[in-house]
């Protein structure tokens, strides 16, 4: 059993607007969310500044297109991991510093598309893993991640969409996106505490798209959030500031209780 699965946003922990800039404190508080409830729970955290910038320079999101130059792209593939693995590193490393019994997994690893597209198949081996690990009272870390692609040689793979997969697979009770802002913001910058998934609205803001991102920021975390809520009945959806009061209220109370009401968040409901 799953309860929680968690998306630690790398805008929640890194400065995206620089390369390779970690925020060190910010991991700190974070981790510390987790130091006694770590049981039954999967993390995945994201790039940040530790690889969309390669990502984006060497356009892996496109797969290899004939046009370019392969071993160039190639040796984007290369470095845009040994970045994600720098920023994996910083966290197991304070994961363990705070005895969490945490184990790095990569989904390069385990899953390779055809055509961009991943079915049920490519998840068996990666779940039936997650599940072994579980049983033992690891906590896996994932992440954001380069795949190989069967048609197009790779591509980039969000760790929200991977948090999509695993939750239709676990089923957990809560889903948290941890990111840099309270939630999802109106065009005059105030959260949207309750979003309807039938009925509200993203609004891209333009002030802050700035930052360097390759798989489509706050709008693809609304759609994937909006997925949960839709396929996985009574799994609590939240998208909230990592280094906030709000995650720290999240994470303290029990998740059997059905009235968590929190202001200056994002929870993200059906009707
Ligand atoms: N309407 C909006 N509401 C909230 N954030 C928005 C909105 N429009 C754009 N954004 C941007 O989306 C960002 C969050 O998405 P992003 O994908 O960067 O988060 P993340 O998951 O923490 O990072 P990463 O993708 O590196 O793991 C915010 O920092 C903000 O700048
Ligand atoms: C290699 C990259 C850029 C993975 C991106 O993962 P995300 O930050 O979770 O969207």
């Amino acid at each position: 059993m799953v309860t929680r699965i968690i998306k630690i946003g790398g805008a929640s922990i890194t400065d995206k607007s620089q390369f390779e800039q970690v925020r060190l404190a910010n991991i700190d508080f974070i981790v510390d969310l987790f130091k006694t409830n770590y049981e039954n729970l999967i993390l995945i955290h994201g790039a940040g500044s530790f690889g969309h910038h390669q990502a984006k320079q060497f356009k892996l999101n496109q797969g290899y297109l004939a046009t370019d130059d392969y071993d160039k792209c190639r040796w984007g593939v290369c470095d845009t991991r040994r970045s994600l693995g720098r920023l994996h590193q910083y966290l197991l490393n304070a994961l363990l510093a705070a005895q969490i019994p945490v184990v790095g997994v990569s989904p390069f690893d385990f899953l390779v598309s055809d055509q961009f597209e991943l079915i049920e198949e490519n998840f068996r081996h990666l779940c039936q893993h997650l599940e072994r690990l579980l049983s033992y009272g690891f906590v896996p870390l994932l992440h954001g991640d380069v795949l190989l692609d069967k048609s197009k040689h790779w591509r980039i793979y969000s760790g929200d969409d991977l948090l999509l997969k695993l939750a239709e697979h676990f089923k957990p009770r809560q889903c948290l996106f941890l990111t840099s802002v309270p939630g999802v913001l109106r065009s005059d910058g105030s959260v949207i505490e309750e979003f309807y998934i039938d009925e509200n609205q993203f609004d891209e803001l333009n002030s802050q798209s700035t930052a360097i991102d390759v798989t489509g920021s706050m709008q693809n975390k609304v759609t994937i959030a909006s997925e949960i809520v839709k396929k996985i009945d009574g799994c609590q959806v939240f998208i909230v500031q990592g280094v906030s009061d709000q995650s720290r209220q999240i994470l303290s109370t029990p998740i059997d209780n059905p009235n968590i009401a929190l202001t200056g968040c994002t929870r993200v409901l059906k009707k």
